[in-house]
């Protein structure tokens, strides 16, 4: 039963094992499937905000070609004021003017005129133009932008709101190597093309990122055109960059990974901390958009080269969950586990039933081997016993026992009676052998006794310490009375016939066992021809 115990543990250990590393697989693919739908997830939004800031880009180029343009119309002789006095052109809304102090790079050894009021005026013109248009570039409001331009011949900044005026004066710092002004420079910037920038505002966290041109007339730098958008605006325009139902909160970042924007999104109150940031810092050196789980939440980054900027998705767990692979997940966690209950279950129910059967087995396996009465071998089990070991044993001795006068015992006593001494006999011929010895009940009131590595002599003492042992106690009765119990014996070894089976020195003990009767009971025998009495 052991070993079809072992089997059956192994069977369901073999089926547990494969359906986990089944159901594993099956998880991992969701996993892959989770991640790649996490990466395009952030790569539609990223594609999303990259195609609404080229069309800013594109706007911009667009402005500028008609400021240019603009520059060299006569039928726009535009305002004969100083550019400082502009604000009080009433014919549109006003201009906000503010001086700005360019970096020495940019002005060093480069012959300057004097403000010429003529050059600068055309730009003041230019503006106005563009002033008009502007609006027309802002699609919406999700990006709220301020167009300004920052006149190199004038060293002033215009802008079309007061408050960026002001922000771009504050944050403007003359000596800032990747600062707009020295970026729009044929030198660093040789095709003239568009550009982003980031100004961090003073005495804030915040930063106003810009998108600018360099503006060139007649083949002369003379300024830059550029575009302003707050810390809000950004916040906004991502925010409408998502898809609907989206479960992410996502964070832009800088290329150095320091905040741009606040959390968007879905709030799930998660900030990057140092370690993640570190991390991500070293997978975008290899590649420029990447996965990674830190501890319940899924990170999915992904680099704006454009913008110079990192967009990174966070989804906390049971943000997941709410998806419809969290969905899936949760359903194949589910299902293992009712297959690993039905599959314990099973294995619990399979073992109690080998176990009982094994039980049963092992109970009936005794009913047909053992005397129901006595306890002791019966017939059968004695032999199949003895001769499983005999072939071992070659020097065994055979004790052939019969009780005396129980038919009378039975007749006066009862059956009863008779079944007490029997019982009291095979306890009195138990206490005389030695653990080793074999007992039989091979009949009604007949014992069989093999003696293992014993000779005769050995086999005589055994037989005469029954005989002792029955006659020495005999069996009380209810009423008190004593029953004597006597036994006649007959004793035949194998080392006397080597020959002879085990059923024929059996015979042989009983034959003289009969002597013993013959020669008046309560004797052993353990001669043929003549019986000696002990
Ligand atoms: N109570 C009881 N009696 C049994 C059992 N098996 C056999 N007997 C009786 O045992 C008696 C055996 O009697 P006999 O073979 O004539 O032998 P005996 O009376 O012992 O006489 P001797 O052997 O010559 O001394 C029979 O009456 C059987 O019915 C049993 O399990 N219980």
């Amino acid at each position: 039963m052991v070993h079809t115990l072992r089997v059956i543990h192994l069977c369901f250990i073999f089926v547990f094992v494969l359906t986990t590393v089944l159901f594993w697989q099956q998880g991992q693919l969701f996993s892959q499937g989770y991640r790649t739908s996490q990466l395009s997830q952030l790569e539609s939004v990223i594609a999303r905000i990259e195609s609404r800031a080229q069309y800013k880009m594109d706007s911009l180029r667009y402005l500028k070609q008609i400021f240019t343009e603009a520059m060299d119309d006569p039928m726009f002789p535009g305002s004969a004021n100083a550019p400082w006095e502009a604000n009080s052109n009433v014919l549109q809304s006003p201009l906000w003017i503010g001086e700005l102090p360019l970096p020495e790079s940019v002005t060093a050894g480069e012959a300057f005129p004097l403000h010429d009021p003529l050059e600068v005026r055309q730009e003041m013109n230019a503006l106005r133009k563009i002033q008009g248009l502007f609006p027309l570039a802002t699609r919406g409001s999700e990006l709220f932008a301020d167009l300004y331009y920052i006149s190199r011949e004038g060293q002033f900044i215009v802008s079309l709101s007061q408050q960026v005026n002001t922000l771009l004066i504050n944050s403007y710092n003359p000596h800032e190597k990747q600062g707009s002004f020295v970026l729009a420079s044929p030198l660093l910037n040789p095709q003239r093309s568009t550009f982003w920038t980031r100004q961090n505002i003073a005495q804030s966290n915040d930063t106003l990122i810009n998108g600018a041109i360099p503006v060139d007339f007649r083949g002369e730098w003379i300024g830059l055109l550029g575009m302003a958008f707050s810390n809000e605006s950004v916040q906004r325009f991502i925010t409408a960059s998502l898809p609907e139902g989206s479960q992410n909160a996502y964070q832009l970042f800088d290329e150095q990974l320091n905040p741009l924007t606040t959390v968007v999104g879905a709030e799930n109150g998660f900030r990057l901390n140092a370690q993640q940031i570190a991390t991500i810092r070293k997978m975008l050196a290899d590649k420029p958009r990447g996965t990674l789980r830190s501890g319940p939440v899924f990170i999915t980054f992904g680099e704006m080269r454009d913008t110079r900027s990192v967009l990174v998705s966070t989804q906390s767990l049971s943000q997941g969950l709410h998806e419809e692979f969290g969905r899936f997940s949760i359903l194949l966690v589910t299902m293992w586990i009712i297959f690993v209950l039905f599959l314990l279950a099973s294995h619990r129910v399979i073992c109690r039933l080998v176990h009982n059967m094994g039980g049963l087995q092992r109970e009936m396996q005794h009913h047909a081997l053992h005397d129901e009465l006595t306890g002791a071998l019966n017939r059968r089990g004695f032999f199949a016993k003895t001769s499983q070991i005999s072939p071992d044993y070659i020097d065994y001795t055979v004790v052939q026992l019969d009780l005396d006068h129980f038919k009378k015992v039975n007749d006066v006593y009862g059956h009863l009676v008779g079944d007490n001494v029997l019982v009291h006999a095979t306890r009195r011929i138990q206490r005389a052998i030695r653990s080793q010895d074999i007992l039989g009940r091979i009949g009604g009131e007949e014992f069989c006794i093999y003696l293992p590595n014993s000779d005769l002599k050995a086999g005589i003492m055994v037989a005469t310490r029954i005989k002792w042992e029955l006659q020495s106690a005999p069996m009380m009765l209810e009423d008190g009375s004593q029953l004597p119990v006597t036994a006649s014996l007959g004793v035949a070894s194998h080392s006397e016939y080597p020959e002879y089976t085990l059923d024929q020195i059996q015979a042989l003990a009983d034959m003289r066992m009969y002597r013993a009767k013959e020669s008046g009971r309560n004797q052993v025998c353990w001669q043929d021809e003549a019986s000696r009495q002990v």
